[in-house]
């Protein structure tokens, strides 16, 4: 059977990730296209056991590769047990966060070294990269004062201002250079043109 396609949707925090993850789905199920909607870190119950450990505020300073290690452990267990399964069955897969996050949060927040991120993608993914990554982009500032109306801050949004500029800095990057596997989607608009947008880089992906 035919391979399904593979959605990320990206941002920072408080860019409308869970309000457009839904206007994805509703999309896919009006056109009746068979899917999994998952996130990361999470989509196993060994990955979301993980996401709590990663997520969680602790005393303990989270050395930045044991965090690196982490958020792969999650991935590897996620891909074998959840998407590439359904992948080959033909199923969509829509996923909230995937590998950008972490070239984004290990890589641009916590200034880890890219070639490290590299090898392990490579390690635990293989070829396998999404078909289309709908990235969410707008200024943290705004971004963390939408987020704080949300509920109480995980480990990641307690940081400070200048560690989501360099996440907003490098998902950027990532898009800059793979422009044909990214839509940058401007999240300060009002969200009707915010889905605009989204509806018709859907619409590309049908066949
Ligand atoms: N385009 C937008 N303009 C203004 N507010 C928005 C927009 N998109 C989302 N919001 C609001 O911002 C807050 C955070 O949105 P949410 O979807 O929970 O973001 P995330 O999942 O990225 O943290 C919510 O109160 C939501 O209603
Ligand atoms: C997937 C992934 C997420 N993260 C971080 C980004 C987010 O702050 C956090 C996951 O939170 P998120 O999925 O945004 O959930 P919520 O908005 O409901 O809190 O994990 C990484 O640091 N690296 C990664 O590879």
């Amino acid at each position: 059977m035919r391979r399904g396609k593979f959605i990320v949707l990206e941002g920072g925090e408080g860019v409308g990730k869970s309000t457009n993850l839904q206007f994805v789905t509703n999309w896919l199920q009006e056109r009746s296209i068979s899917f999994v909607q998952t996130r990361e870190p999470g989509g196993t119950p060994l990955a979301e056991e993980l996401r709590e450990l990663l997520l969680r505020r602790r005393e303990e300073v989270v050395d930045p590769v044991a965090e690196l290690l982490m958020v792969f452990a999650a991935r590897a267990q996620h891909l074998a047990r959840v998407i590439v399964p359904a992948l080959e069955q033909g199923q969509w897969v829509i996923c909230d966060r995937f590998t950008d996050a972490t070239y984004a949060y290990q890589g641009g927040g916590r200034q880890l070294d890219r070639a490290l991120i590299e090898q392990l993608e490579q390690r635990v993914q293989g070829s396998l990269r999404p078909d289309k990554v709908l990235l969410l982009d707008l200024d943290p500032q705004t971004g963390l004062e939408r987020a704080a109306s949300t509920g109480a801050a995980d480990r990641f949004e307690s940081e400070r201002l200048a560690f989501f500029q360099r996440v907003r800095a490098a998902y950027k990057e990532r898009a800059d250079a793979a422009p044909e596997r990214y839509a940058v989607i401007d999240a300060s608009r009002p969200l009707e043109q915010v889905q605009q947008q989204l509806h018709s880089e859907l619409e590309k992906l049908l066949p």
